[in-house]
């Protein structure tokens, strides 16, 4: 049986609210390249897929036009400045770190859109990196969520099967790249992502916070581990 053996979490939305600094770069970059900011409400809707289509959309442009790419380099430059004025962890996310971490034979792993050397600039600062056994961000491979590219590749470094990760976040994009790799999916409803969205991309199972994940991931390890042994 298919025990749960790693939980991999999205970032933003997920385990931090970055809301208030990804709404300053974004305008940082929209004025910088002599565009209006814009309200955050309508930036927040843009983020889920990267930088590169944050910043299109933001622009009101397509997303492989070259005229993003100054939009994007003002946003990166900006971003990886100033990582965490703004941002904080999401109810219950330092909590539910520590807690997995209590488990042996439970492994931390993040799996984001974000960039990398964002990602970085973000972890140092909150001082979690270390807690993460594996991590992948926007940039390190060809394809991003909802691919099941990076999750695949996690759970190659991890040295596990798919079917083994439980894939944890607020977006649909988390959900379909967990379905589509073939492992758990867990959504979580205070995010970024509206509930209609994320119940759309039919994830195992919504929870409203992750004060709520300790439990769900106990009761999948539980049953399998009961199914394993009357099998025996
Ligand atoms: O930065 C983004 O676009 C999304 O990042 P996430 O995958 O951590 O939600």
């Amino acid at each position: 049986m298919n025990i749960p053996a790693a939980v991999v979490f999205d970032l933003d939305g997920t385990l931090i609210d970055s809301r208030g600094d990804i709404v300053a770069a974004a305008n940082h970059a929209l004025s910088a390249t002599g565009r209006r900011p814009l309200p955050a409400q309508l930036i927040v809707r843009f983020i889920g897929d990267g930088a590169r289509a944050l910043c299109a959309r933001a622009a009101g442009l397509p997303e492989a036009s070259e005229e993003v790419d100054p939009v994007l380099a003002e946003f990166l430059a900006y971003y990886r400045a100033h990582p965490v004025e703004f941002t904080r962890w999401m109810p219950g996310a330092h909590e539910v770190i520590e807690q997995l971490t209590e488990w042996d034979d439970l492994t931390i792993a993040l799996c984001t859109n974000k960039p990398r050397a964002v990602t970085d600039a973000v972890l140092s600062a909150l001082g979690v990196r270390s807690r993460f056994r594996a991590i992948i961000a926007e940039g390190d491979l060809a394809e991003r969520k909802p691919s099941p590219a990076p999750l695949q590749w996690i759970a190659r470094v991890l040295g596990l099967d798919t079917a083994r990760l439980v894939m944890v976040g607020d977006g649909p994009q988390d959900i379909e790249s967990a379905r589509r790799a073939g492992a758990r999916s867990v959504g979580l409803l205070n995010g970024y992502s509206t509930r209609e969205r994320l119940a759309e991309a039919k994830p195992d199972v919504l929870i409203p916070t992750l004060l709520d994940l300790r439990d769900v991931v106990r009761r999948w390890r539980d049953a399998t581990v009961r199914i394993v042994s009357v099998a025996r």
